[in-house]
């Protein structure tokens, strides 16, 4: 069955519209978390890699959003490309924590971007705890035309 999570309009989208979004990033760097943040607006401590894909629908007014993370594990990455084209926003979260792993995040990113260079992208430096603007991740892409937000799935109010 199919669930979806209602929001509330939003007065910039009254028509009917339908976007995929695609959720992609390493392993660990928080895609699970943040989806099940967004249907569930709780966080979850214990959550188990994404062996394949993991998908959640939103309703925001009229507009409809499918999400699809696919697992950040190298052997998945090699799906990673086969996505893009069908996806209408790239949604690639960071362990902004993980300094050791944020080269490889950029090497993944940049060869999504080499792929699809006009997909819209939103880059979210996950674990951020308290920290208004992301720190030294600017480094992650020169597109001038993505976002970036600083994000954690409900840490700061997380039950174990
Ligand atoms: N401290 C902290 N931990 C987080 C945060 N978000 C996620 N985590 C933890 O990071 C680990 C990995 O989170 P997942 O959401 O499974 O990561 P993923 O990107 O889906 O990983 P794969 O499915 O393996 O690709 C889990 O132990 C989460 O509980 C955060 O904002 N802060
Ligand atoms: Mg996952």
């Amino acid at each position: 069955s199919r669930r979806i999570t209602e929001f509330p309009a939003l007065s910039c989208c009254p028509q009917a519209v339908w976007k995929q979004v695609l959720v992609l990033g390493l392993d660990g760097a928080g895609k699970s978390s943040v989806l099940h943040y967004i249907c569930s607006q709780k966080a979850r401590t214990r959550i188990s890699p994404t062996l394949g894909f993991n998908t959640a629908q939103l309703r925001v007014g009229g507009l409809e959003m499918d999400l699809l993370e696919v697992g950040g594990s190298y052997n998945l990455r090699a799906y990673w490309p086969l996505y893009l084209s069908d996806a209408h926003v790239l949604v690639f979260v960071v362990d902004s924590v993980d300094r050791s792993r944020l080269l490889t995040a950029r090497q993944e990113l940049h060869a999504l971007l080499a792929e699809e260079p006009r997909l819209p992208l939103v880059v979210l430096a996950n674990k951020q705890v308290g920290a208004s603007q992301p720190r030294g991740l600017s480094f992650l892409t020169n597109t001038p035309s993505h976002v970036m937000l600083p994000c954690s799935p409900g840490w700061s109010d997380a039950q174990p």
